[in-house]
């Protein structure tokens, strides 16, 4: 299988080298990529940041984030430190035209020409266009160049248009690959898989059979050291713009003519352009906010968002939308998103709840629900409607098929170690289109500004609840239910 074999000899050139994402993510993504043997060992890492670090004092930090972050069964001493041979360090602001570019474009030279050079930006979003503009001034960018652009990418429309304006200035759309690590799960991807793989879904995957569609992405965690980020963000733009509404395009999509990335690509993009708008007067019907107050997590007290924060703020940390796909395909059937901090457990999770139908031989008879796990217990499980098997008529219960999705011998790669070496093999099926992100923009900021103009009010939650009861209308009207209160 092609996902197994080594990739072509590359040059990764990390900006932000010395963040939180390249050490808890990237380095070990890479390491773990190398350990199964599709990382050749002429590979290089460079890491590139403010700090001024001289080679083995980065390696250190690279060793110690790989000692925390890498499970001890994968954690073999040679292999890191094989690993750690392939990583170098420059000292170098990416946004400043005068800092060491000659150190980083000499680091570069001594690869052979012609070598793939992937350039990650583990950087705040409005970096990206100096960074950009600094790399095509020293003559670093090459035919074989490609730039990963990590999320947030903007937290508006115009935002985000500036910073893919700014970067497309100097690479064509085809060198520019947006993050979005939710489409690095494989569980996120399976769902291709079980739709068009599986002529039993495939058939009945449209309205004539499906009542409705829930998609969620609860967390236990509330915004831990990254409340600044957070509160410029809240809960709709951190989650929903990007990775669920990724994931409703791959519920929703028409099949797509192959697997070829621009054929998955506009199939999404049709979905994103088919959401109906939220009108202003509508955001208070179709949509709930919140913020999560004080609590308990796994029975220990948690103080509430604005007391982390340590001031007022409109930010939400819970979103629920109730949303509709205007295609043949979805007419009339509610999809229903929502993300939480603070939630009673981690969960990601898409339900695909069928019709009831009437029966003539059991009367009304409970619809059959699907339910993807994206994570944790990844799997996928069918309710079934089966005979009682004690009593002597036909009294229905229901059964569950339970088909967990295990990889051998271990946890789930990480959805980092996929797209780091996608972009090596230079395919962006997994990557987010600038069209994409302008789409998914437009139908967000239908929400986000009438949430602006408080045309919805800020509900709250307890920490450690499914979040507000308020949300529970937004189903009810439908005759439906959250998962949690389904079983
Ligand atoms: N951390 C995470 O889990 C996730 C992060 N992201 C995104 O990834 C990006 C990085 O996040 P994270 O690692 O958490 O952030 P950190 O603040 O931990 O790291 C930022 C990095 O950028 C460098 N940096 C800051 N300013 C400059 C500058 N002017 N020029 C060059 N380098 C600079 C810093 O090093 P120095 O100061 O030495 O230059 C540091 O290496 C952000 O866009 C974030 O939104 C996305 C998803 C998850
Ligand atoms: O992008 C982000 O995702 C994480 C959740 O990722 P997951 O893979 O653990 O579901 C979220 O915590 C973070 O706020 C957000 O920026």
């Amino acid at each position: 299988m092609e996902s197994v074999q080594q990739v072509e000899p590359f040059d990764y050139i990390i900006f932000g080298a010395t963040g939180d994402l390249t050490m808890r993510k990237l380095l070990p993504a890479l390491y773990n990529k190398l350990r199964l043997g599709q990382v050749p060992a002429d590979a290089r890492i460079i890491g590139t940041a403010r700090t001024a670090l001289d080679h083995d004092a980065y390696i250190t930090r690279a060793r110690e984030a790989l000692q925390h972050f890498i499970p001890a069964k994968f954690f073999f001493p040679e292999l890191v430190e094989q690993f750690l041979k392939m990583v170098s360090y420059v000292t170098l602001d990416g946004t400043n035209a005068e800092s060491n570019w000659d150190e980083l474009a000499s680091e570069l030279s001594t690869s052979p020409s012609g070598r793939i050079r992937v350039f990650y930006f583990a950087t705040a979003p409005q970096l990206y266009e100096a960074i950009c503009s600094n790399l095509h001034a020293k003559g670093i960018l090459t035919e074989q160049s490609r730039v990963v652009l990590e999320k947030p990418i903007g937290t508006s429309l115009e935002t985000a248009n500036a910073i893919n304006e700014g970067v497309g200035k100097f690479l064509p759309e085809k060198q520019i690959y947006r993050i979005d690590h939710y489409l690095g799960k494989e569980t996120v991807q399976n769902v291709l898989a079980l739709r068009f793989a599986n002529p039993l879904l495939n058939a009945i995957w449209s309205a004539e059979h499906i009542k409705s569609v829930q998609i969620t992405a609860a967390e236990v965690v509330g915004v831990e050291g990254r409340a600044s980020y957070y509160d410029t963000s809240g809960a709709l733009r951190d989650m929903i713009q990007n990775h669920l509404l990724q994931v409703l395009c791959l519920v929703a999509m028409e099949q797509p003519e192959s697997l070829e990335a621009d054929c998955v690509r506009n199939a999404k993009l049709a979905v994103l352009q088919a959401l109906r708008p939220i009108k202003e007067d509508q955001v208070a019907n179709e949509t709930v906010r919140a913020q999560y107050i004080k609590g308990a997590v796994d029975d220990h007290a948690v103080p509430g968002y604005l007391e982390e924060l340590g001031q007022e703020s409109n930010t939400e940390t819970y979103a629920a939308i109730r949303t509709w796909v205007d295609t043949p395909r979805w007419k009339d059937v509610p999809f229903y998103i929502r993300t939480a901090k603070r939630s009673k457990r981690k969960v990601s999770e898409i339900v695909i709840q069928f019709r009831e139908t009437a029966q003539p031989l059991f009367g009304s008879v409970p619809g059959n629900r699907l339910v993807i796990r994206v994570q944790p217990n990844e799997g996928v499980e069918l309710n079934l409607n089966v005979k009682n098997p004690i009593l002597d008529e036909y009294t229905l219960e229901t059964v569950k098929l339970d088909a967990p999705i295990k990889v051998e011998g271990g946890p789930f790669p990480d959805s980092y170690e996929r797209l780091l070496l996608d972009a090596v093999r230079g395919n962006p099926i997994l990557f987010i289109r600038r069209d994409e992100v302008d789409a998914a923009w437009i139908w967000a900021e239908s929400i986000l500004n009438a949430w602006a103009d408080k045309k919805a009010p800020m509900h709250t939650y307890t920490a450690g609840s499914y979040g507000p009861d308020a949300s529970k209308a937004l189903l009810a009207e439908h005759g439906d239910r959250w998962h949690e209160d389904m079983v």
